[in-house]
């Protein structure tokens, strides 16, 4: 059940959406959109580039008038109710607004300044804590044009920090960081979930979401896809098959015969698209019988397996489409 009020318990979900949708005249940017985001998951919002995710982003934080269906941010309405949902959230959309000819930590003392709940007594040791949680304390004197990208996302995190937050949303938080900056990033959002603050990330990179997520959604355009632990994700989908022999040639026959598609062949390797995978279907019955016919063919089977699958093996199951990561 949903909470009434922003001080509910642990256990309900922290963003819950139904049938949430966005129309740009023709275009329908998000279409229909039911998700539950659970309370201290690290939740990751997977799609490609323009399927729908800012846009999603920018409804639940008031932003922007969804077209029709409801949504809930701490179990208040929004955009509604979003002036008190706000205070409780943490959010880094787009890139963070930041005054260049100011230095990193006069642009936090800033945002401080235009919180009007936070005491400016204690202003300076709020800007210093949260300079050190995304490690800019020794940049902090700097002006902020001079700070790399992946400075400037940092301090726009450490803007978020300010205040302790039961939720952080993060659109596409690694964008444009190189892969020392990706890491610190990931390292700092596992340390928050650790703490108890749920965090919802946007990120159409989908090995980032399998490092740092507890649950993720896929979105296709503006659809979504799946949502769950993606654990779970992951294993609703089967990876490829492989046979190691050193008959290859007869293995691969024997596995087309048998519905395998994608065959490729390697030095003493035979892997493809087990039949039936396409539509994520588990068929050990099937996988026992290639096997078996394998052997009754002649074929010395060393190795069989179906590998484990990724959530990109979750997807284009899914789909039906490859993921595309352009951008
Ligand atoms: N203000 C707008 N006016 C018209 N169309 C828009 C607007 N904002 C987004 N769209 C369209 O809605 C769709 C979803 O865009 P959105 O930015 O939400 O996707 P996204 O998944 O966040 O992608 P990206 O990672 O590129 O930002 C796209 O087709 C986009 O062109």
């Amino acid at each position: 059940m949903p909470s009434s009020s922003t001080g509910g318990r642990a256990t309900e979900s922290v963003i819950e959406t139904s049938a949430l949708t966005k129309r740009y005249g023709k275009q329908l940017a998000v279409d229909q959109l039911s998700l539950t985001v659970p309370a201290g998951s690290v939740f990751g919002f997977l799609g490609p580039n323009g399927s729908g995710k800012t846009t999603t982003i920018r409804m639940l934080m008031g932003l922007i008038e969804p077209t029709s269906g409801r949504a809930r941010v701490l179990g208040r309405p929004v955009p509604r109710e979003i002036r008190t949902v706000l205070p409780h959230v943490g959010a880094l959309i787009e890139g963070p607004a930041l005054y260049g000819f100011l230095s990193g930590r006069d642009n936090l003392l800033r945002y401080d300044a235009a919180d009007p709940t936070a005491d400016p007594r204690t202003r300076r040791a709020r800007a210093e804590s949260a300079l050190d949680r995304v490690g800019l304390t020794a940049a902090a004197g700097k002006k902020a044009k001079a700070y790399s990208l992946g400075m400037k996302q940092r301090l726009g995190l450490a803007a978020a920090l300010l205040q302790p937050r039961r939720l952080l949303v993060l659109d596409e938080p690694t964008n444009g960081l190189d892969p020392q900056g990706m890491r610190e990033i990931r390292a700092l959002v596992r340390e928050l979930a650790s703490e108890g603050t749920t965090v919802f990330l946007s990120s159409h990179l989908l090995d980032e979401i399998e490092q740092v997520c507890t649950h993720a959604a896929v979105m296709a355009q503006g659809r979504l896809i799946t949502q769950g632990p993606v654990a779970e994700l992951a294993a609703g989908a089967r990876g490829r098959l492989i046979v190691t022999t050193p008959d290859t040639g007869e293995a691969a026959r024997v596995l087309k015969e048998h519905g395998v598609t994608d065959v490729v062949v390697t030095e003493d390797r035979v892997t493809g698209e087990p039949p039936g995978a396409e539509e994520g279907a588990e068929a050990p019955r099937d996988l026992a019988e290639l096997n078996a016919a394998l052997v009754g063919a002649g074929v010395r089977v060393r190795g069989f397996g179906v590998e484990r699958a990724s959530l990109e093996d979750a997807f284009v199951a899914l789909t039906g489409e490859g993921f595309d990561v352009a951008g």
